[in-house]
């Protein structure tokens, strides 16, 4: 893996916690559909974050569950802790209402991430059926297609936008 300057992507040098939630079955990254997933595994890709989260100046919280409750849970826990999530629900994208309340009921932004483009994904599976996920409606973003990179957008999106927040410019 290469160190990437990625401070010029980020103006404020303020250190900022993001939390990262993985949701079903992403514990089996570098096993999954290579066409869709690309071939990192887990240990290599929790590595990747987490470099690009201290090149960007970002600490982060992750969990990577097949559990819903723990995901609920995780998201509890961390509400005060966080300034933002990225968040792959997964399979659950489909019934993630609790977990938009969760998300929701922290008042952080959250940047919904896919590694697949999953428009894509369900048109080929179920062709006759619309699949929209469920936490699109409040997230503050959607990324996805650009497999592990999807989160890199996320990152670098979700700090710029946490920092315009929390440090205005001055007029
Ligand atoms: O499990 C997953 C992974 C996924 O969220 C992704 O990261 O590409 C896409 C979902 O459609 C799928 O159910």
């Amino acid at each position: 893996m290469r160190n990437l300057p990625l401070g010029s992507f980020r103006a404020s040098r303020a250190i900022r916690t993001i939390g990262v939630i993985d949701g079903p079955n992403m514990s089996q990254l570098g096993k999954r559909n290579a066409k869709k997933y690309g071939t990192i595994g887990r240990d290599d890709f929790n590595a990747q974050l987490r470099e690009w989260a201290d090149g960007l100046g970002a600490e982060l919280v992750l969990l990577v569950s097949n559990h819903d409750g723990e995901i609920l849970e995780f998201i509890h826990a961390n509400a005060d802790v966080v300034d933002g999530w990225i968040v792959n629900p997964a399979g659950w994208q489909i019934y993630a209402e609790p977990v938009r309340h969760a998300l929701e009921m922290t008042g952080k932004p959250n940047a919904e991430t896919h590694f697949a483009n999953t428009v894509t994904h369900f048109a080929h599976a179920q062709p006759h059926v619309r699949v929209e996920s469920g936490l699109t409606g409040t997230a503050l973003s959607l990324t996805m297609g650009l497999r592990q990179y999807s989160y890199l957008t996320s990152l670098i999106g979700l700090l710029n936008v946490i920092d315009a927040q929390q440090e205005p410019a001055s007029a």
